[in-house]
């Protein structure tokens, strides 16, 4: 089990990360979701021992990872946010060796990097050996350097496996396909801790999820639960002529966060009549241009939280 506790981090005046706990539990896959400049991958680099914490603990299996930053490069695999160099690399080459320096015989690694190539449908790319990267013309797109990244990270069994934004850039069929070697892996009894934006396809494959914001953690928890504890059933969407325009709150609303012009009204499935006629009206009005009705999500429920905080602190 990874157990991350009282965790901070300080660049100079910056507080990166406040008193981070929590924990991931093996064969567990946890989301960091949270917006730019939240404290992610600081928090991701110190679990891996790139990034020394100012105070706390982070523990795996019980050892202590930030008295060895060494053992937790070994225990913890990363694919790190930026991209990997495979210059004057195959693919497959750069993914086989990653698997032999972690331990791997020749014949393992040849054989699992080929699944996973295979997994991810990386056939047709695998095998071109990569050129210097050339904004114009490279022999990989961005997405598949990401992709390859991923395979490299995920290659060898290893008991943590940390991604730090693994489907950015990478197409729908394939983010499918990543997902569920993702679940594959943990259900190996991996640790699996991963960053990203993408918090729809994260709530629909994660166990829990972490939600970040400004350093701090503001909730934590099941998507499903997180959603319903923050949001009722429905959003109403509205988009207000006036961006700076404050909605007068209809009693029907119970849970409230703006976007620009966009306002994002939460009311549950029974006052869906009278919010229709409500919106309708504020149409005929003026005030909004459209509206929509959706279910909810979990991005509702992080933008309420984090409106909720910005009001507390104003
Ligand atoms: N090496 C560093 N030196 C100084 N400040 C840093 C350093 N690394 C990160 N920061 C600052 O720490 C804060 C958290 O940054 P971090 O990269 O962890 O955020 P993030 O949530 O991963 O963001 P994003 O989603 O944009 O990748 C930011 O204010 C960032 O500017």
């Amino acid at each position: 089990m990874l157990e991350v506790e009282r965790l901070s981090k300080n660049y100079g005046e910056i507080a990166a990360n406040i008193d981070l706990t929590f924990t991931v539990k093996p064969g567990e896959v946890v989301a960091l979701l949270g917006s730019n400049g939240a404290g992610k991958t600081t928090l991701v680099h110190q679990v891996v021992g790139l990034t020394r914490p100012t105070s706390g603990s982070i523990r795996l299996d019980g050892s202590d990872l930030i008295a060895s930053p060494r053992r937790a490069r070994w225990l913890c695999s990363l694919q790190p946010q930026s991209q990997v160099p495979l210059t004057g690399l195959t693919p497959r080459r750069s993914v086989e060796i990653v698997g032999e320096l972690r331990g791997l015989s020749t014949a393992a690694a040849r054989e699992r990097a080929e699944r996973i190539g295979k997994a991810l449908a990386l056939e047709g790319y695998y095998d071109r050996r990569v050129q210097a990267v050339h904004l114009t013309h490279d022999a990989l797109s961005s997405g598949m350097r990401r992709l390859v990244a991923f395979c490299m990270a995920a290659v060898a069994p290893c008991r943590a496996l940390v991604l730090d934004e693994p489907t950015n850039d990478v197409d729908p069929l394939r983010r499918t396909l990543l997902w569920q070697i993702v679940r594959d892996i943990a259900a190996e009894g991996t640790c699996v801790l991963l960053v990203t934006h993408n918090v729809l396809e994260a709530a629909r494959i994660v166990d829990k999820v972490i939600l970040m914001d400004a350093g701090r953690i503001i909730a934590q928890g099941k998507p499903d639960e997180l959603s319903a504890r923050y949001c009722p059933e429905l959003v109403l969407e509205v988009v207000v002529t006036d961006p700076t325009m404050v909605i007068d709150r209809p009693t029907f609303v119970e849970s409230e966060f703006a976007h620009g012009h966009g306002r994002f009204l939460g009311i549950r499935e029974e006052v869906l009549p009278e919010a229709l006629a409500w919106a309708r009206g504020e149409q005929d009005a003026r005030r909004i241009t459209r509206f929509s009705v959706r279910p909810s999500t979990l991005n509702d429920a992080y933008g309420h939280i984090v409106d909720a905080l910005r009001d507390r602190e104003n």
